[in-house]
């Protein structure tokens, strides 16, 4: 008898077919995907400038900008920027079709650039947008996509390690592209960090053109109509931010968290339970499923920690807990935990926040 465990035969990355065929070996190359509307970059662009340079140089390639647009002076100054975020080159498309986001043009155009220029990876933001370019040119292209990744990294074949948290949050997984090319992957804003601006720093232009003519576009863009009603906008961007739990026990007490944020010159948030219930909208759920926050100063009133809260919040430079229980899990990642009742700690932090900042800007 073996006391040999078995495993399905052709299981498991090991038996899967290593040798990438002979039409994807020309493949070379890291590009992102910028992210480029009514006349701004999304900072999720030039996070992923950031982490597309780690993985070139670990590749020994370049990096490559892709800027999709109408107005080649705009889109100039736009490669001007990534060249100072680590770009080595910059393709240029620049197109009156392209003037407005459609899902169409976009893909046409991005599946003829990779064609043509054969990438190895291709990233994207995770954003509304790019979730929509990203599924449709990786479905076009016939390549494989990891969504929603939370780290990246070269493994010892050269391939995208590409991690992200799956079953509920409660696992994370690591997926490969092994037969394809680009391997393709999409970061939520945040979850990579800024990298610092070298200025000065500048690389070469590619213009590439694309015979795009608009009455071959189904959609059509009417007016762009700005989402002002979304005030939670800027909260993933936010430097200081104030989140309440279930610990703030009634919708009533949600505006002490509003209240210390105010006091702080920062924004709010909460848990999931809090959309849940209704006392918070959904597009101020920070977590696995809500928002990726990255602000200087975190602080969690009320919130247990949970796995799915955790990797929304972890990349905060301090975090500050309060919470009643000692044995919270929030308190294992916490830099600075406060074992209190948040429903009075909450308006007295207040309270000393507005009267010292008062004296600091009478002193000023
Ligand atoms: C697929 C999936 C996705 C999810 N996505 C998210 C997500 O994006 N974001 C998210 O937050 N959750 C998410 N969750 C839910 C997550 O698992 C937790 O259930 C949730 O984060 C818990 O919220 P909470 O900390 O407010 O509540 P609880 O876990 O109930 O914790 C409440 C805490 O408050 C403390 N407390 C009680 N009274 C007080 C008081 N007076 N003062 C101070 N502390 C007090 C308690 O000790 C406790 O630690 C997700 C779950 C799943 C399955």
């Amino acid at each position: 008898m073996s006391n040999q465990t078995s495993r399905p035969a052709g299981s498991g990355r090991a038996n899967m077919k290593r040798e990438l065929p002979e039409h994807f070996r020309s493949y070379k190359h890291v590009w992102v995907f910028i992210e480029f509307e009514h006349g701004r970059i999304h900072p999720v662009s030039l996070e992923l400038l950031g982490e597309g340079r780690k993985l070139a140089d670990k590749l020994e390639v370049e990096l490559a900008a892709v800027i999709a647009g109408s107005g080649h002076d705009a889109l100039e100054e736009v490669a001007g920027t990534t060249f100072s975020y680590g770009a080595d080159l910059a393709y240029i498309i620049d197109n009156p079709v392209l003037a407005d986001y459609r899902n169409e043009p976009y893909t046409r155009v991005m599946t003829a650039l990779v064609e043509k220029y054969q990438p190895e990876i291709m990233l994207l933001g995770a954003t509304v947008l790019g979730r929509d370019l990203a599924g449709a040119v990786a479905t076009t292209l016939k390549t494989g996509l990891t969504a929603d990744c939370t780290e990246l990294a070269i493994d010892g074949e050269r391939s995208l390690a590409a991690t992200r948290p799956t079953f509920g949050g409660s696992l994370l997984c690591t997926i490969h592209t092994l037969n394809y090319r680009p391997q393709m992957a999409t970061v939520r804003p945040r979850v990579m960090a800024m990298p610092v601006a070298q200025e000065g720093r500048s690389g070469r232009i590619v213009e590439f053109t694309v015979d795009l003519k608009e009455e071959d576009i189904i959609t059509k863009v009417l007016d762009f109509l700005p989402d002002t009603a979304n005030e939670a906008a800027q909260l993933a961007f936010a430097d200081i931010v104030v989140a309440g739990g279930i610990g703030l026990r009634t919708s009533e007490n949600v505006q002490l968290v509003r209240d210390l944020a105010n006091a702080l010159g920062g924004d709010w948030g909460g848990s999931r339970p809090l959309v849940q219930k209704g006392w918070i909208p959904a597009e101020r759920q920070i977590g696995q499923t809500g928002k990726t926050i990255r602000p200087r100063l975190y602080i969690a009133a009320g919130i247990s920690g949970a796995i799915q809260h955790r990797v929304g919040v972890e990349g905060a430079d301090l975090i500050v807990a309060i919470n009643t229980d000692p044995q919270a899990p929030i308190f294992d990642f916490a830099h600075v935990g406060i074992t209190a009742d948040a429903i009075t700690l909450l308006p007295a932090l207040t309270n000393a926040f507005r009267q010292r900042l008062s004296v600091n800007r009478l002193a000023g």
